[in-house]
């Protein structure tokens, strides 16, 4: 049999901390969690509100999710951020950075002085939740241009096309492909057509600063997505993009050279009959079709 003297030891020696906290939102007590590699001490916290320590809104946040645990009398699993100040910015001993937790919600089966409580058990993740992030940068770039890798380009137009039916919010595409890549790889090497690959990159990102997203679609083509633009600002994009990448040809390549490549462009914008978002980059890649067939180094509006 183990004591009382032994539970409550056990409890002490819980590796993460684990609080009584009221309907309310008051926090009755607390358990373990001294480890200050991860944890600043919450000892401080009993008799406090969660209003006390967070801002309202997240204050709100963790009474619904209190709420929620006590009806769904099954355990409840949330992940959120803390800062340092909502953790114990007056507590000595404790981690610098703010912290990711996992927290465990369970109901209790009993009341303290007339309110409902449960259990929550905050564990620090905020290892695996910089990894997880990592891991989702990783998988949503392009390892050569550092931009935005296709998979993650279609996720967006998904929500953009969304925008679009729901609210009216306009995007528009921009698909370009560099012009006679083959000819610098095949005069100046694979390595000097990987430069340029990366240096248009450069300047698309540039250039589009925080008005979209730039994704490399494919081995030399590029998509931009515009979003809240109309095909005019999007030709506008085109004409700036064509017009910093021709010169960044005419310093960087002799004359023969730099007057065989450049970049056809293709641009469209979403109509009220798209069925999605495939059909606005459908007619993008056509008019970059049509800009290659008619002598290339040029922006066909779809
Ligand atoms: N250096 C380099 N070359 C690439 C890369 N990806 C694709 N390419 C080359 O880019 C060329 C793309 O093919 P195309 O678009 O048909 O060739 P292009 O010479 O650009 O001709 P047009 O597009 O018709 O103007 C091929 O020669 C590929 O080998 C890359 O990552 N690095």
């Amino acid at each position: 049999m183990v004591s009382i003297e032994q539970m409550a030891k056990v409890l002490e020696a819980l590796p993460d901390p684990v609080f009584v906290l009221s309907r309310s939102g008051r926090y009755v007590a607390v358990f373990g969690g001294h480890d200050t590699r991860y944890y600043h001490s919450a000892e401080g916290l009993v008799g406090l509100r969660i209003s006390d320590i967070v801002s309202a809104d997240k204050a709100d946040w963790f009474l619904e999710q209190i709420a929620v645990a006590l009806e769904a009398e099954t355990l409840l699993i949330r992940e959120y951020e803390l800062s340092i100040r909502e953790v114990g910015s007056d507590v000595e001993e404790g981690p610098v950075e703010p912290i990711w937790f996992e927290g465990r919600i369970q109901k209790l089966d009993f009341q303290i002085a007339g309110e409902d409580v449960v259990l929550w058990m905050a564990s620090n993740i905020t290892e695996r939740h910089k990894l997880e992030a990592k891991l989702r940068k990783l998988s949503d770039t392009d390892k050569l241009t550092g931009l935005f890798n296709r998979r993650r380009l279609e996720r967006e137009l998904k929500a953009d096309y969304r925008a679009f039916i729901g609210q009216g919010v306009p995007t528009s595409i921009v698909i370009f492909d560099l012009d006679n890549l083959k000819t610098i790889n095949d005069t100046l090497g694979h390595y000097v057509g990987d430069e340029v690959i990366v240096a248009i990159a450069n300047i698309c990102r540039n250039e589009l600063a925080d008005h979209g997203i730039a994704c490399r679609y494919g081995g030399d083509e590029f998509v931009v997505a515009l979003f809240n633009a109309e095909v005019t600002q999007a030709k506008q994009f085109a004409d700036r993009l064509h017009e910093k990448v021709m010169h960044h040809f005419q310093q960087f390549f002799t004359k023969n050279l730099a007057a065989s490549i450049g970049i056809s462009v293709g641009i469209s914008g979403m109509l009220p009959d798209d069925t999605s978002y495939k059909a606005v980059l459908k007619r993008a890649d056509d008019a970059l079709y049509q800009a290659k067939r008619s002598g290339k180094n040029k922006t066909i509006v779809g």
